[in-house]
């Protein structure tokens, strides 16, 4: 298949702004590719090379792929950043600088997908001495023979920023209806496999009777069950019937699996975090079974017995060296909730049932790996559940869930049979998408963050608020090293960064508001804490904005 073909249905896609014909004009892509390609499609369509949890990075970053350019169109890299700043985006810099090439490749072959595919893909598997070189000698081979269209995605893509308004919402969608299978078992296989290039694939050859088949696999992530707000403890317990009630811990989760023996860890936004946390591996090999499985759970970092803050546990989930040293320094506790599957996948059993076997099965290690504390509350003894929420909120944790004893477990969905309280109020994640500089003394600082919410559908970042408080010194001058590296332009004291960094946010109300993209703004938002373990796609969505906003009307 022809790249450009591709580029033209990403120029398509870019073109329109309706859910609808997004959908149409990819599932008219679907039907048309041929043979194996098709998963390689679906996931470049995504803006992606590799399924969001492996753990295999392109590794290209800006100035790299200048370089690149530079070599291929013969312009200097100060031309390409003047271009990337008039265009304000890498591909339309591209796609100019692409059509002013002076010498024009009368004779090289037109680039199909197959090759940009594999040639992307390879560029992951570069690493130690001559990377960088090697890496740019593949670069070469595909922009070399790119015409201006082609070279405007090829290098959105190397920088994971293809900004056509797809999200995966709308590949599911798409793949239902050009394969004409229900929805609801694309979302489904989706949610357990998290690879849409094999869904898409499974849902042409097999259809709908091969999509029932998939099923959660040790190995390979789960979207995690999230949780609603509860009014209050008395309601949700009224409304669930009986329900389990659980310490929320304040960490982070984890997904803990094991195949053939192996065992591997991932966080919420499904990144493979195993080598960061190898005092886990050790403590899960001791009190977890040795056989192939996925349990769920939170950890935490104790210091002298109580909870320590958020930030210590964002010290070593993201850490690639002194793991020995801040494995003594900053010890972590696993609090297990979940069994996903054991020997069989669980997700279609019942909470109790579920509970039930983490319970016969994890062989507590005090302090280190324990079942979560959990109370057994119907109606008629809702003090349990208060009780234990003012214990746990004693002992340093955030308050407690409340969960629906007979629900399956759901993946991926945010349902009312998983809900949380808590003893602070509700906040929002929201996204870096720029800032602006502070005056005099603090020049170098960014002293105020632009923050974005994400629209569901089209998964575009829409604007929402400007927040200025919360942060101290020391991690104000940490965000604004990392907002360096993510520069995409910078105008006098105002910045606009790739959006990476993730913010929790409060704040006293939401308004209507012309100003921001979202058409709301937030008042008085303060940042609560810096949300590494999740990504820009984990963001809240402008519609939960909406429904905040309708609650309190
Ligand atoms: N016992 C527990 N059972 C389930 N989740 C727990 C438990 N203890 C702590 N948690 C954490 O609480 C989170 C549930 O809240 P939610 O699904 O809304 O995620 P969230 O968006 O991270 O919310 P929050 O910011 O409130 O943690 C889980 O993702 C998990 O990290």
């Amino acid at each position: 298949m022809l790249y450009m073909d591709l580029a033209r249905v990403y120029k398509a896609l870019e073109s329109t702004t309706k859910r609808l014909e997004k959908t149409e004009i990819l599932a008219e892509l679907f039907r048309s590719v041929e043979g194996e390609l098709l998963p390689a499609v679906t996931i470049l369509m995504l803006g992606r090379v590799f399924p969001t949890w492996s753990s295999e990075e392109l590794g290209v970053g800006i100035k790299l792929l200048m370089k690149a350019i530079s070599t291929v169109v013969g312009v200097s890299v100060e031309e390409i950043e003047d271009e990337i700043r008039e265009q304000g985006d890498i591909g339309l810099a591209s796609e100019k600088l692409f059509s002013r090439k002076a010498q024009t490749t009368f004779f090289s072959k037109p680039l199909t997908v197959e090759l940009v595919y594999s040639k992307l893909r390879a560029l992951a598997s570069i690493s130690g001495e001559r990377a960088q070189s090697r890496k740019i000698d593949i670069l070469l081979e595909i922009l070399s023979q790119a015409k201006p269209l082609e070279a405007k995605y090829i290098t959105r893509t190397v920088l994971e920023e293809l900004r056509v308004g797809v999200a995966e919402g709308i590949i599911r969608d798409a793949i239902s209806g050009a394969f004409g299978v229900d929805p609801a078992l694309v979302e489904r296989a989706h949610m357990l496999t998290n690879d849409l290039g094999m869904v898409a694939l499974v849902a042409r050859d097999e259809g709908e009777e091969g999509l029932k088949k998939l099923n959660l696999e040790p190995g390979r992530p789960v979207k995690p069950m999230l949780a609603q707000l509860a009014d209050s403890i008395e309601s949700a317990v009224q409304e669930l019937g009986r329900a389990f009630c659980e310490t929320k811990y304040d960490g982070v989760r984890v997904q803990i699996h094991r195949k053939s023996g192996e065992i591997l860890i991932f966080t919420r936004r499904l990144e493979n975090i195993t080598l960061a946390v190898p005092d886990i591996v050790e403590m899960v090999e001791e009190a977890l079974p040795d056989t192939d499985y996925i349990f769920e759970g939170e950890i935490i970092v104790k210091i002298d017995g109580r909870p320590a803050s958020f930030q210590y546990i964002l010290q070593r989930v993201r850490r690639k060296y002194d793991i020995d040293r801040l494995k003594v320094e900053v010890p972590l506790s696993l609090y297990v909730f979940d069994v996903l599957y054991h020997e069989r996948p669980l997700i279609d059993e019942p909470l109790i049932k579920r509970r039930s076997i983490l319970e016969s099965v994890i062989s507590e290690i005090p302090g280190k790996v324990e079942a979560s504390h959990m109370v057994d509350v119907g109606p008629d003894n809702v003090e349990d559940a208060v009780n234990l929420f003012n214990e746990s909120i004693r002992e340093g944790h955030e308050g407690i869930m409340i969960k629906d004893v007979m629900a399956p477990y759901i993946p991926g969905i945010r349902g009312k049979k998983m809900l949380k309280f808590k003893a602070e109020p509700e906040t929002l994640d929201l996204v870096v998408v720029g800032g602006t500089y502070g005056r005099g003394k603090r020049a170098h600082l960014v002293g105020s963050y632009l923050l974005a919410a994400r629209d569901e559908d089209t998964g575009e970042l829409m604007t929402v608020a400007h927040v200025a408080t919360g942060l101290d010194d020391q991690t104000l001058q940490e965000l604004s090293d990392r907002m360096e590296e993510l520069i995409i332009e910078r105008k006098g004291r105002k910045l606009w960064v790739k959006p990476e960094i993730v913010l929790e946010v409060a704040y006293s109300e939401i308004v209507k508001s012309p100003e921001y993209e979202s058409g709301y703004s937030l008042r008085f938002p303060v940042v609560k804490r810096i949300r590494d373990d999740l990504s820009p796609e984990d963001v809240d969505t402008v519609s939960r904005i909406r429904s905040i906003f309708g609650e309190s009307e």
